[in-house]
């Protein structure tokens, strides 16, 4: 059988090396999220060390977005525990979790239309800073994404791919070292795919954790050091990219998923 949603080749050339090193940012132990009946999320464990990219994939209704949510504090687990940097932050909410170096970007990236691209990192810069401190840093960040040359535009005037950056950018500002990421490469076009895989990248290679959810499988078996598919709110495999893609039980739910 092949497995055509996973080409088992890096697309994105000239990767470099990193190596994720030293004890876990993230832990989640049994994490499961009920909505009345419905079990969106059942017994998931993982971890994420610094350096460290998780990928999470799964067919459409797999849990995914729900345990991303769990992790990040917008949705409450019923059951389990989740830690960042040895603390319990289980019951923490997203913003005092951004404060402690959690970050989190939106699917829908929803910025300050009328604010410049500059005001709005601003926004997330005045989480740890103030006055000069926080635009020094806020234009640093721009400069880090690609978008210092648009700092005084109107976020409203940003094409797709911009806005996406500029979204990365408004978390990078809250000074993370844990990143999650929603979908931030769907839907971009094969270069500016290859731009965002390359910041992300960068930003694992200074240290930084990311988790991401992505449905362009080249993408997230390219760019994850561990990759966990789930199905029906429950694992199905995890491992590393190749031997996930591989898993016969992930073909199956994908080629299912497919021919619903
Ligand atoms: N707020 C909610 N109330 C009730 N059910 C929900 C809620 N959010 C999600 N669900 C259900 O939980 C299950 C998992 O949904 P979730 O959105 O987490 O999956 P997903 O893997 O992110 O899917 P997709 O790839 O389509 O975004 C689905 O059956 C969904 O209908």
């Amino acid at each position: 059988m092949t497995t055509p949603e996973f080409p088992a080749v890096t697309p994105f050339p000239g990767q470099p090396v990193h190596a994720p090193q030293g004890p876990p940012l993230l832990t989640a132990e049994g994490i499961t999220v009920r909505f009345g009946g419905v079990t969106a999320v059942k017994d998931i464990s993982l971890a994420v060390r610094p350096g460290e990219i998780l990928g999470l994939i799964g067919p459409n209704g797999a849990g995914k977005t729900t345990l991303f949510n769990a992790l990040t504090g917008f949705a409450r687990p019923s059951a389990g525990r989740v830690t960042f940097d040895g603390r319990d932050v289980t019951q923490v909410p997203p913003q005092a979790r951004a404060r402690l170096g959690m970050a989190r970007t939106f699917q829908v990236e929803r910025p300050f239309e009328n604010l410049s691209v500059l005001e709005n990192v601003l926004v997330a810069s005045f989480l740890h800073h103030r006055g000069r401190v926080a635009e020094d840093q806020a234009y640093a960040v721009l400069e880090r994404v690609g978008l210092a040359d648009r700092a005084a535009q109107p976020a409203a005037e940003l094409n797709l791919a911009r806005r996406r950056r500029l979204e990365l950018a408004k978390a990078l500002a809250l000074e993370p070292r844990l990143l999650f990421l929603d979908e931030s490469i769907a839907g971009l076009n094969p270069p500016a795919q290859q731009e965002m895989v390359a910041l992300i990248r960068s930003l694992v290679q200074s240290g930084l954790g990311v988790v991401m959810v992505e449905h362009i499988m080249h993408v997230i078996m390219s760019l994850s050091d561990h990759v966990i598919c789930m199905a029906f709110g429950e694992l199905l495999a995890e491992g590393e990219p190749q031997a996930v893609a591989a898993h016969p039980d992930v073909i199956r739910a994908y080629l299912g998923d497919d021919h619903d």
